[in-house]
């Protein structure tokens, strides 16, 4: 046998690679085999779920569909955390209706999870799919499947974020900021490398100009007017070539961490009537999932310690203050339009944003 183990890059665990392959599989609508001591649990993800897959999964017997706490909710089952329905038949109507449909209501018991299958909707959040998986325990190994540790999951975002590092950097004259430079760099959490743009030449010795950026395919590259991002992302950039530079972390968490496909299946549900929040919570999440722990590993790459944080979301300069960086904070704010007018003032209600925004009334 050939000892392999040098290939591995020495920083990375081989927990945390168990986990990628695990995110791989998952994404590409395969299942994986989740262990956790004595138990073994087979996990599909609903979203993902075809007649072929539901016949098999019927055939092996004894799937349990697990929701997060906030699906349950909006299925009329009020609890502090995840539960599973025993799914004697698989059908695949009724488990899209359990996953997606915003009236569906429960009507089988609920029954609380163990440790390894709360793992699996961690796991699901993690490749950016819907929180709602297909699992039977299995008394075998099952050929063929990939196999993630339990522990290996919950360890993940963390080891991830000692796993990072710089790739390459070079310049890139931008629109309004001609020295502008942009770093890559691989690992952490996000499925895809993540950028750094670096603006005109900035002080590292004194604090530095930061805005942490979460991706949006929607408003950074099409100018999307349901949100404000596109436009804060080109603020941001003027802004820091006119004072003295600065650090945009280009983060890939698109649809606050949700995925694209998340984001797009809630902007169905908002042109229904639903608020950015609510829409995600009859999918299964929560208020917001980003968690910026590598983001603060980008900025000590960089050698950035002391920052004035770009933002009006509180929790980004809460993680980067958790994180030992020293933090003042500034207002970046989008343009307002008939749009986003909502989704700006819902983010100052539900989830404390420091925005000044002017909803109309009906009247005005
Ligand atoms: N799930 C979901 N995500 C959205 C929606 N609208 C925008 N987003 C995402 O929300 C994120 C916004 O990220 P940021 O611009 O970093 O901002 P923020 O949390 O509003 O904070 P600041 O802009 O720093 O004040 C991006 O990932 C968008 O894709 C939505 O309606 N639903
Ligand atoms: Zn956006």
């Amino acid at each position: 046998m050939h000892d392999i183990s040098g290939l591995f890059p020495a920083h990375e665990s081989l927990g945390a690679v168990s986990v990628e392959r695990a995110i791989a599989e998952l994404r590409a609508g395969r299942p994986v085999m989740l262990t956790e001591t004595a138990v073994r649990l087979l996990v599909y993800p609903a979203e993902q779920l075809d007649s072929h897959a539901a016949d098999s999964l019927a055939r092996i017997g004894g799937a349990r569909l697990i929701l997060s706490e906030q699906r349950l909710g909006r299925l009329g089952v009020e609890r502090d955390g995840p539960g599973l329905i025993a799914l004697p038949d698989v059908n695949l109507d009724r488990i899209s209706a359990l996953i997606l449909d915003e009236d569906a209501r429960i009507d089988s018991p609920v029954v609380p999870p163990i440790p390894a299958e709360e793992a699996a909707l961690d796991l699901l959040r993690l490749a950016h799919l819907l929180p709602a998986a297909l699992l039977i325990r299995l008394d075998a190994p099952v050929a063929g499947l990939n196999e993630v540790a339990g522990c290996d999951i919950r360890a993940f975002r963390a080891r991830k974020i000692t796993s990072l590092r710089l790739i390459g950097r070079a310049p890139v004259p931008l629109e309004g900021a001609p020295h502008s430079e942009i770093a890559v760099f691989r690992g952490g959490e996000g499925l895809r490398d993540q950028a750094a743009v670096i603006v005109g030449e900035p002080d590292l010795s004194g604090p530095v100009h930061v805005r942490l950026h979460s991706a949006c395919l929607t408003g950074d590259l099409f100018g999307s007017l349901k949100c404000d991002c596109g436009d804060q992302l080109r603020h941001t950039v003027k802004f820091m070539a006119e004072n003295g530079g600065g650090v945009i972390l280009y983060l890939d968490q698109e649809g606050r961490g949700n995925g694209l496909a998340t984001k797009i299946r809630a902007y169905g549900l908002q042109a229904k009537g639903y608020d950015t929040y609510d829409a995600d919570e009859i999918l299964g999440f929560g208020l917001d999932q980003r968690r910026f722990g590598y983001a603060a590993r980008m900025l000590d790459l960089l050698g950035v310690t002391r920052v004035r944080l770009m933002t009006n979301n509180p929790k980004k300069i809460e993680a980067l203050r958790a994180a030992g960086l020293e933090v003042s904070d500034q207002r970046i704010q989008g343009r307002p339009t008939p749009h986003n007018i909502h989704y700006l003032a819902t983010k100052r209600d539900r989830a404390g944003h420091l925005l000044d925004v002017d909803v109309p009334t009906a009247e005005d």
